[in-house]
C-alpha cells in the first residue's frame, strides 16, 4: 500500500511518548493538552492534515523508494524544477501559519536531505543517514534542532566546560551515552525527534564529535520551557507561540542506528558548510519569511485605512518599504533556484543568494518593526478593551469611540490592531525579532563567509582588475 505522511492525530498521539517536559517550572502531564503548548501542537497537526485532504495534498511527490508520497522538501533535489516544487510546498504550509511557526515539520528536512546528498561522507554511518532519510521522508518527522550550547564560557574550548556542553561519556554495544545541555531548542517540547549536533568551539577531543537523531521521549532527556506571556486575545501567540527550550541530556543512551557523526573531521564538514545544509535552511527560511511579511503587510495596509492615514505619502512609503522587504526575500529565494549548484548527489540552492539573504534579513526585520511602530504609533497602544468585552454593559457605551475610519467598526479595529500588535509589539512579536536576528548566528560569521566565497570563486579578483 502507498505510504503517506502521518496525520494530525498520529502526530498528536506520538507526543504521548513518556517525554519529560517542565513548563514554567511545573512538570507537564500531556503536552498536547497543556494550555500553553497545545496551541502550536494543534497548528502542526493541522499542517499534517492538510497533506491528506487540504490543498497541500496535491503537492506531495513520490518517496525515493517509490512506495509512497511525501512533502517535497523531504526529498533530495536533483533539478531546478525539484526546487520549484519544494518552494511551492513550503509556501502552501507557510501561508497556513502566515510564517509565524519557525519550526514546521519540513524545516529539518533541510539537514537530513543535505546529509543524504553527502551520505558517503558519513563513513560507517552512511547507512544510518540513508535510513534516517527513508524514515523521516515517509513520516515527515517533526524535528527540533539542538545545536547551540548554553551561552556561558564562550571563551573556553568545549572540553574545559564539559559540565555543560553536550558530549559522549561512553560507548556501549547498544550505542553512545551523551551528557550535557543544549539551549534555546525551539519547539523541542512538541517535536518528535531532536537533531542533536556539536556546534561552537573547535572539537578538541572525540567526545565532542557527535551528531545524532534522537527521539524526544528517550529516557534521560528533560525539556525546560517558559511561557511566552500570552493573553487570550493574542490571536497569533495563541496558535503559533513556540517555546525555546533548554534540553538536558542526563546520560542518554542513543542507539547506534541513530548516530550520524562520531569523528572530528566529519563534524567539521557538518558545521563548516561542505554538507551544505545552511543553503537548504536559507531556502526554507526565506519562503517562511515571505509568508510572514505578506501577512504583516496585509494587516498594516488595513491598519492605515482604519487610522485614516492610508493616503498620506509618508505612510504609503513606509508600507512600500515593508513590501520591498517581502520582494527582496522572495527574489533572493528564487535566485537560490536560478543559482543552484551541484552538492554531493543533489542540486542545492545557490550560495550567493542564500548568504545574501542571511546577511540581509535580520537587520531588515528590525527595520520593518521600527517602521511600523513609527507610522502606526498610538494606534498600536489604543486597544483599551479586549474583543470579548464588546457588547458588555461597561463597554457598549464607548464602542462608537473605538470605531475606525471609513466605516470600520470597533470590532474590526480591535481585530486588526490586536493581530498587528501581536505581530510587532507583544512579547510574541518581540521574540520574533530576536528569532529572525539570531537565525544565522552572529552577522560577522555570515559576512566573513560571503567574503570567503567571493575570494574562492574568483569574483573579488575580477572586480579588483
Ligand atoms: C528565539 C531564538 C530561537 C533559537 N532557536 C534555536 C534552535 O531551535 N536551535 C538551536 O540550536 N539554536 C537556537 N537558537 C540559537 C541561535 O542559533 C543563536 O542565538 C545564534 O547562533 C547566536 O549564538 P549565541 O546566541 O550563542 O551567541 P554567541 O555566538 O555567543 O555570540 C554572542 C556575542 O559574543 C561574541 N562571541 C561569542 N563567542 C565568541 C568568541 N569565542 N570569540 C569572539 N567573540 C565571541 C559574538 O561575536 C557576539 O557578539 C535560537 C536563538 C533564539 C534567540
Amino acid at each position: 500500500m502507498e505510504t503517506r505522511p502521518q496525520t494530525g492525530s498520529d502526530y498528536l498521539a506520538s507526543l504521548d511518548d513518556g517525554r519529560v517536559v517542565v513548563h514554567d517550572g511545573v512538570q507537564v502531564d500531556r503536552v498536547a493538552e497543556h494550555p500553553e503548548l497545545s496551541g502550536v501542537a494543534r497548528t502542526i497537526a493541522g499542517l499534517y492534515d492538510a497533506l491528506h485532504d487540504g490543498g497541500a495534498a496535491s503537492l506531495l511527490v513520490p518517496t525515493a523508494d517509490g512506495t509512497g508520497l511525501t512533502h517535497p522538501f523531504w526529498t533530495v533535489p536533483q533539478s531546478r524544477d525539484d526546487l520549484r516544487r519544494q518552494r511551492e510546498a513550503i509556501r502552501a504550509w507557510q501561508r497556513m501559519t502566515h510564517g509565524w511557526v519557525g519550526r514546521t515539520p519540513e524545516f529539518m528536512g533541510a539537514l537530513i536531505t543535505s546529509m543524504a546528498a553527502h551520505a558517503p561522507a558519513f563513513g560507517r554511518f552512511e547507512p544510518n543517514v540513508r535510513a534516517a532519510l527513508a524514515r523521516d521522508q515517509r513520516d515527515v518527522t517533526h524535528y527540533a534542532q539542538a545545536l547551540v550550547n548554553p551561552p556561558v564560557d564562550r571563551d573556553l574550548p568545549p572540553d574545559e566546560i564539559d559540565d555543560i556542553v553536550l558530549h559522549v561519556v561512553r560507548e556501549t554495544d547498544e550505542g553512545i551515552v551523551v551528557r550535557g545541555a543544549k539551549a534555546v531548542v525551539t519547539g523541542a517540547a512538541t517535536a518528535q525527534r531532536l537533531l542533536v549536533s556539536h556546534f561552537g568551539g573547535e572539537v578538541q577531543t572525540d567526545a565532542f564529535a557527535v551528531a545524532a537523531s534522537v527521539a524526544v521521549g528517550t529516557p534521560g532527556i528533560r525539556i525546560y520551557t517558559r511561557g511566552t506571556p500570552a493573553r487570550d486575545d493574542q490571536p497569533l501567540a495563541a496558535r503559533f507561540a513556540e517555546h525555546d527550550a533548554l534540553v538536558v541530556f542526563d546520560d542518554v543512551l542513543v542507539p547506534w542506528d541513530d548516530v550520524l557523526v562520531r569523528d572530528a573531521e566529519t563534524m567539521l564538514a557538518f558545521n563548516g558548510g561542505e554538507i551544505g545544509w545552511n543553503r537548504r535552511l536559507a531556502f526554507q527560511a526565506a519562503t517562511r519569511l515571505e509568508a510572514k511579511l505578506e501577512h504583516i503587510a496585509g494587516l498594516a495596509a488595513r491598519a492605515t485605512e482604519i487610522m485614516g492615514t492610508s493616503e498620506r505619502r509618508g505612510v504609503q512609503a513606509a508600507l512600500g518599504e515593508v513590501i520591498a522587504f517581502r520582494h527582496t526575500v522572495a527574489g533572493l529565494r528564487d535566485a537560490m533556484i536560478e543559482q543552484a549548484e551541484p552538492s554531493g548527489d543533489s542540486l542545492r540552492p545557490g550560495s550567493r543568494a542564500a548568504l545574501a539573504f542571511s546577511a540581509m534579513a535580520p537587520d531588515a526585520y528590525s527595520r520593518m518593526r521600527i517602521t511600523l511602530q513609527t507610522v502606526l504609533s498610538s494606534a498600536f497602544a489604543h486597544l483599551p478593551v479586549p474583543l470579548e468585552a464588546l457588547g458588555t454593559e461597561p463597554v457598549a457605551p464607548i464602542e462608537p469611540l473605538l470605531r475606525g475610519s471609513g466605516g470600520a467598526d470597533a470590532r474590526e479595529r480591535l481585530e486588526v490592531m490586536g493581530e498587528l500588535w501581536d505581530a510587532i509589539g507583544t512579547g510574541f512579536g518581540a521574540r520574533h525579532e530576536l528569532y529572525e536576528r539570531s537565525y544565522w548566528g552572529q552577522p560577522e560569521r555570515t559576512h566573513v563567509g560571503i567574503l570567503g566565497l567571493a575570494r574562492a570563486d574568483g569574483s573579488l579578483d575580477r572586480w579588483r582588475d
